[in-house]
């Protein structure tokens, strides 16, 4: 059994005559540990799959099934302990309380986790040792996201999923981004997956999705994924 699996899901947004069928009919199939990119152009239906992924919003049709447990199925209050417990959220534009120190930011996510890590400790692991006690105002871009990427993990979660994790980011700081994100998978076994519109960085993945209007156009997996430093883009 693999960790994810969805088959014949669709997510549709609006009323009968004039709906958006915003992910239609998607099947695929996720390993445990494996990192997923999923490619698509602007409006294609990402964030939306996201979304659903990490219980933010539920399937109209079809399984989606996470670790032996179909979260199509949930009522509200599953969905809510599913995101608390089981899933860590990064966003393009970080979204970190700005009158929280960045220690008080990822000790706020872990505190809501049962099988949380040290706040402290996983702030070190992003490189932000010097930083626990300064605001995010007070941090680069790229700080901020690895101060997000730190609650996110702090939470110690099941599954990793991340919007745009770069979007905001400049290259060189984008890449070393990515490069946490890929450690974090192939170093720790974590299932990560990462949705953005830059199909170079297909090349970093396990496992790549491409979707188009809202359909998955390409399913495969890299059997040697680069290390993100020997990818160009
Ligand atoms: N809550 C919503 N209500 C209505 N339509 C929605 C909603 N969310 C998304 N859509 C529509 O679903 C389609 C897919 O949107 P989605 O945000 O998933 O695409 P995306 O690939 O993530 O795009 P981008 O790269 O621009 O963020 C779009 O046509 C969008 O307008």
């Amino acid at each position: 059994m693999a960790y994810i699996e969805i088959e014949h899901y669709s997510k549709v947004f609006g009323s009968a005559d004039r709906e958006i069928r915003a992910n239609d009919d998607i099947s695929f199939n996720l390993e445990k540990g494996h990192l997923m990119v999923i490619v698509g152009a602007s409006g294609a239906g990402k964030s939306t799959l996201l979304n659903t992924l990490g219980g933010m919003d539920s399937a109209t049709e079809g399984k989606v099934e996470i670790n032996g447990k179909n979260i199509a199925k949930y009522s509200e209050k599953q969905l809510t302990t599913y995101r608390r417990n089981s899933i860590g959220f990064v966003f393009q534009f970080y979204n970190l309380i700005p009158n929280l120190t960045t220690l008080e930011n990822v000790e706020l996510a872990s505190e809501i986790s049962p099988a949380a890590l040290d706040p402290a400790e996983t702030l070190k692991q992003v490189g932000l040792e010097e930083r626990i006690n300064n605001f995010p105002s007070q941090l680069s871009g790229g700080e901020q996201q690895r101060a997000s990427i730190a609650r996110a993990v702090a939470k110690n979660p099941e599954l990793l999923l991340c919007d745009e994790p770069t979007g905001a980011l400049d290259y060189k700081t984008g890449k070393t981004i990515l490069q946490l994100l890929q450690d974090f998978s192939h170093q720790d076994g974590k299932t990560v997956i990462i949705v953005t519109h830059n199909a170079a960085i297909k090349a970093m993945a396990d496992h790549v999705i491409e979707i188009s209007d809202g359909k998955v156009k390409e399913d495969y997996l890299n059997d040697q994924p680069e290390p993100v430093a020997d990818i160009e883009w």
